[in-house]
């Protein structure tokens, strides 16, 4: 109820279509509810007493009435169509904000995959839930209880059948909304296994079939998709039980109504419009029925969809913004530019430290080399200081000033990240580059494309910067691709520029044509370089070496060749002795 409560709170700017809409329904009932009450006069009235203008006039008057309250029905329908269209096109822009608040460790948490279901698919199972709730949910308890006041008022006798029925419904509500609920959590689970499965393939489509494992993958897939069907089977049998027991119900006491109305007709105690009004409005209790428990398989899919909306709603960042206005004002000018005092961190609470007891300082200006075994934890340092991940333990300062006192969009500014994986958004070169400075000039995006090497090959292309890239950078090579994204850091001329093994495409000539450029261009800036290569690190002012989580040495080239075994081995299983020592 909480769920629905707060979810209530994104339709505060439909407040009037949320009111005119069922007020126009309910009167579109009401005028429902009349017209088996005037078949009644038109029979005992009109037809036995062979009367064909009280027939005509009153048939007019039907007509009438059922006209306006078709009208009256599409004004519903317009406020209805608006309410839920705002509510869900307002909830998922929250949602997505929402979305992009979280830090790193959330959006693992709840997966691409689900998020994406989330917003799309549930969202529209509210939307319509919303709908429905304008149009039909004042309307069919109005009309059941509306018929069965009138159906009283016809002839209370009869009506004593319509209330033994009632618990039966009940028992019968009670017992579809119970399973299907259960089943209706369990689906949505289902299908966001079934996308991620989806989205790993086709994300992988290269590697899968590289590695000849379609059929594997082919086998993986049908089977994910096998158990939503099942799934959804079990669904459908448990909902469409609910139309065919309603109906079988709902006729039963029809006939039930004929047999003990008919022989009240031969006592004479009641007359023949009567009866059929009567029956009647067993009919519009009936459909009323039908609408009921349709709604009750609407709203329980809504239930399970709003728990996972809100589920993602109330996921609190675990990167709170400073509340501050701008403590990082009050910079220290004599700190060094980076600062990480004993910092440990790990992914998940159960885990084992990724990073453990740092203590590092880097200075302005700097050229910084990180290097160390995969899994060692160097794009996890990385990532601490544009506080994409917070220190588990221990401090990270930039300016003297730590992460967790930055506004975060001040903070992130100071950066310019060429991340691990290249990759590129659609749309032009041009734009793809501007990312970091929108009012960027067709010269500042050539200046940084010829130190990212990349200026070569894109005066090569027909269309130059305008050339468009397809999704995810499709119509690149690995090699341009890395050498683009390069070029887009470099274009927000970064006071701190990371590169996350971001040459790792190019070949050495360019690799080390890149690092003189920026070196050269770059001056002010503090470079850090993440590279498994040595040949790329090795003219650093500084190197960090990683191993297993621990910083086991920081100097220059001859400082570590020297002191620390780790480097020592790196660069000798890579470099021949004399380009070691040299
Ligand atoms: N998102 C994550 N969730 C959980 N564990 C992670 C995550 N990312 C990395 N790890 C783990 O943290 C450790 C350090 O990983 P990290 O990516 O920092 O290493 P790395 O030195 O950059 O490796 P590489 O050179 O292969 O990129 C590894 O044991 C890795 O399995």
């Amino acid at each position: 109820m909480i769920i629905l409560l707060k979810l209530a709170f994104f339709l505060k700017n439909y407040r009037k279509e949320c009111f005119i809409g069922p007020i126009f329904k309910l009167f579109e009932a009401i005028l429902e509810l009349l017209l088996p009450t005037m078949m009644v006069f038109i029979i005992n009235n009109g037809v036995a007493r062979h009367d064909m203008n009280y027939v005509l006039r009153m048939g007019g008057w039907m007509l009438f009435m059922s006209i306006l309250g078709f009208c009256c029905s599409m004004v519903c329908q317009y406020f209805a169509a608006r309410a839920s269209q705002g509510f869900g096109t307002t909830l998922r822009d929250a949602v997505f904000r929402h979305v992009q608040t979280l830090s790193h460790s959330e959006l693992n948490a709840l997966g691409t995959a689900s998020l994406i279901n989330r917003i799309t698919n549930d969202i529209n199972q509210l939307q319509l839930a919303v709908a429905m709730l304008i149009r039909l949910v004042i309307r069919t308890p109005f009309i059941c209880i509306g018929a069965i006041v009138m159906s009283m008022m016809l002839d209370l006798r009869l009506s004593v059948i319509l209330w033994g029925a009632a618990p039966i419904f009940a028992l019968i509500l009670y017992f579809i909304v119970k399973r299907s609920s259960f089943l209706y959590s369990s689906y949505q689970k289902k299908l966001d296994r079934t996308a991620a499965v989806l989205r790993e393939n086709l994300s992988g489509v290269r590697v899968i079939r590289a590695f000849a494992k379609i059929t594997k993958e082919k086998k993986r897939f049908s089977e994910t998709n096998d158990d939503l069907m099942n799934n959804a089977l079990k669904i459908g049998h448990v909902s469409a039980l609910l139309n065919p027991l309603t109906t079988f119900i709902m006729n039963a006491v029809i006939i039930m109504i004929l047999w003990v109305g008919s022989s009240h007709i031969n006592e004479g105690t009641l007359a023949k419009g009567q009866i059929i009004a009567f029956a009647n409005y067993v009919t519009q209790i009936l459909l009323a029925l039908i609408v009921i428990s349709n709604l009750v398989v609407i709203f329980t899919k809504a239930f399970a969809s709003a728990a996972r909306v809100t589920q993602v709603l109330d996921t609190v960042s675990s990167l709170p913004e400073s509340p501050a206005d701008a403590p990082h004002m009050i910079k220290n000018s004599s700190a060094p530019l980076l600062s990480l005092h004993d910092v440990s961190f790990k992914y998940s609470r159960t885990g084992d430290m990724a990073l453990s007891h740092l203590n590092i300082d880097i200075l302005h200006g700097e050229t910084i080399g990180v290097i160390g075994s995969t899994g060692s934890g160097k794009s996890t340092f990385i990532n601490l200081l544009p506080r994409f991940y917070d220190a588990t333990e221990g401090q990270v300062l930039v300016d003297g000033v730590d992460v967790r006192d930055w506004k975060l969009p001040l903070l992130r500014k100071k950066f310019g990240i060429v991340p691990q994986k290249s990759l590129l958004f659609t749309g032009t070169i041009e734009e793809n580059l501007r990312w970091a400075k929108d009012n960027a000039s067709l010269s500042e995006l050539k200046k940084a494309s010829q130190i990212a090497q990349a200026s070569e090959f894109i005066d090569e292309l027909p269309a130059g910067y305008k050339t468009l890239v397809e999704r995810g950078g499709l119509n690149f090579s690995g090699g341009q691709k890395q050498r683009l994204t390069i070029a887009r850091a470099l274009v927000g001329n970064p006071e701190i520029l990371i590169m996350d093994d971001s040459t790792s495409a190019l070949d050495f000539a360019t690799d080390a044509a890149v690092r003189t450029a920026i070196n050269k261009n770059y001056t002010q800036s503090t470079v850090i370089i993440v590279s498994q290569r040595a040949s790329s690190i090795k003219h650093a002012d500084k190197i960090l070496v990683f191993d297993d989580g621990l910083l086991v040495g920081c100097g220059t080239h001859p400082e570590l060749m020297n002191g620390c075994e780790v480097y020592r081995e790196i660069c000798l299983s890579q470099l021949s002795s004399e380009e070691a020592y040299a």
